[in-house]
């Protein structure tokens, strides 16, 4: 979610004149935001690169630095049911298979949302049979 994150941004429109970073945008403008680049931002997020999940241990990240589902009014509704589905799957895949991706170096391709390059093979083997 933070460093391949399924969503890659949205549009906003501007409602009155501001400036950011020495440049004036004006009323009526439409603005991109950019969950990748906001996922990279050194600044909340040190060695940005590194998959480290125990960066957010004990510390929720600042406000509007980690946004995979948005952030705000308009923040993804359909956010707990995809978690809670995400969290599911995982369970399940982890505690009663095991399982190895058929090409561990597989690409990812953009299109513009990430899909792996040939559709994440892996093969599962049920942990009750082997165990
Ligand atoms: C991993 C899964 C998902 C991701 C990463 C995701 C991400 C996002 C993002 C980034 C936005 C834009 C938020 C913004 O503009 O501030 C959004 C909006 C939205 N999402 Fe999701 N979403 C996911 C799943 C879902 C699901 C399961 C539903 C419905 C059941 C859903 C419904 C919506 C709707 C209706 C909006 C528009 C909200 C608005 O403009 O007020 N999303 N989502």
């Amino acid at each position: 979610m933070r460093l391949t994150p399924p969503v890659q941004g949205a549009f906003r429109e501007v409602i009155k004149n501001f400036t950011y970073a020495g440049f004036t945008i004006p009323k009526g403008w439409k603005t991109h935001w950019n969950v990748n680049t906001t996922h990279r931002n050194t600044k909340y997020l040190p060695d940005p690169e590194k998959f480290d999940p125990s960066r957010f241990e004990g510390r929720e990240p600042e406000p509007f630095t980690f946004v995979p589902f948005g952030e705000g009014p308009r923040m993804c509704p359909g956010r707990e049911y995809a978690r809670a589905q995400v969290l599911v799957f995982i369970h399940n895949i982890v505690t009663k298979f095991k399982w190895e991706r058929v090409d561990p170096n597989e690409k990812i391709s953009y299109n513009p949302s990430p899909i792996p390059a040939k559709g994440f093979p892996i093969c599962l083997q049920p942990l009750e049979n082997i165990y």
